[in-house]
């Protein structure tokens, strides 16, 4: 389901503007929002589940606007939405968990609904631990258990907001690996932080910072903006004082730099290629351009 959003601004309390005039286009398939701490990245996500209402501009999902009411109905049952702060009854276990809000949701049929939630239970992983109660599930098991409560009804769009943070690395790859495949002919649309997890899984992203759209495209198109820019330099002597540090791992007797400068910040440093942590670095302004 394609996302469109014209003008889309958002202002808490008259003050704090959080979406400032984003224009964003969001094909099928998996999609990262990158942003720093207070981007407005949970903002955009609030709204575009429909849960936030923007001040001013639109929001058009599969062809809805959702900032009209028969825009939202229409757009209700095939949307999910994976909070940051999911909260679970840590009493249940995860299929009762997933039936109440199966409930929650109309899914009346019982039948039909066992059959579902038996189903996604397999497809996050967790078949196994089905008939635990979530008090003793890991972090990772808990953010399972929130994707399969979002896939629920099966929805063409599923937004998730910050999903690995503070997932072990073994469980935060095997999150993404997941939502990846989810994909397929789904629009995910996949909020993070983590330029590594949008390096690993998506095609094309969109970058937040300070409520403004700032880049729009292809992961390779932002790769290359740090083209010809990054660095990397091995010395025993003092830090380089051009250019700006992104990465310092003792060698030997001295230390191997990686900088972002716009010329050789060194005679000694050599050109290296760019990854997507670069290419976000040097948009974002942290390394001189
Ligand atoms: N309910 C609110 N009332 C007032 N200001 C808010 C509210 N929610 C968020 N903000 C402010 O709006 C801005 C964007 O916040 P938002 O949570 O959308 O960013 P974010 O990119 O999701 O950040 P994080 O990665 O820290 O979750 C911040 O300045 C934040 O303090």
């Amino acid at each position: 389901m394609r996302i469109q959003t014209s003008k889309l601004t958002k202002v808490y309390r008259g003050k704090v503007r959080a979406i400032d005039g984003v224009d964003l286009d969001v094909p099928v398939g998996m999609y990262g929002l990158l942003g720093s701490n207070g981007a407005g990245k949970t903002t955009l996500m609030r709204i575009l589940a429909g849960l936030l209402k923007p001040t001013s501009g639109r929001v058009v999902l599969g062809g809805h606007d959702i900032t009209t009411p028969a825009g939202r109905v229409a757009v209700q049952r095939t949307l999910g939405y994976l909070p940051q702060d999911l909260g679970v009854y840590p009493d249940l276990t995860a299929r009762r968990f997933l039936d109440y809000i199966a409930l929650l949701k109309g899914l009346d049929a019982r039948s039909a609904r066992r059959r579902r939630i038996g189903e996604l239970l397999e497809v996050v992983a967790l078949g196994e631990h089905a008939d635990r109660k979530l008090r003793g599930f890991s972090g990772g098991m808990l953010r399972r258990v929130g994707i399969a409560q979002a896939l629920l009804a099966d929805p063409r769009l599923l937004i998730v907001d910050e999903p690995t943070t503070g997932l072990d690395p073994e469980e935060r790859i095997r999150f993404r690996t997941m939502l990846s495949q989810l994909a397929g002919d789904r629009t995910v649309l996949l909020s993070t932080h983590i330029v590594e997890d949008v390096a690993q899984t998506c095609r094309d992203l969109a970058v937040l910072a300070k409520g403004r759209l700032v880049f729009q495209g292809a992961t390779g198109e932002l790769v290359s903006q740090a083209a010809g820019r990054v660095w990397n330099l091995t010395t025993s002597g003092p830090a380089p004082a051009e250019g700006r540090i992104v990465a310092a791992v003792p060698e030997g007797a001295g230390t191997r730099y990686r900088l972002i400068a716009a010329a050789a910040p060194h005679p000694h440093a050599e050109p290296v290629s760019p990854t997507l942590e670069d290419g976000y670095l040097a948009l974002m302004g942290v390394a001189p351009c």
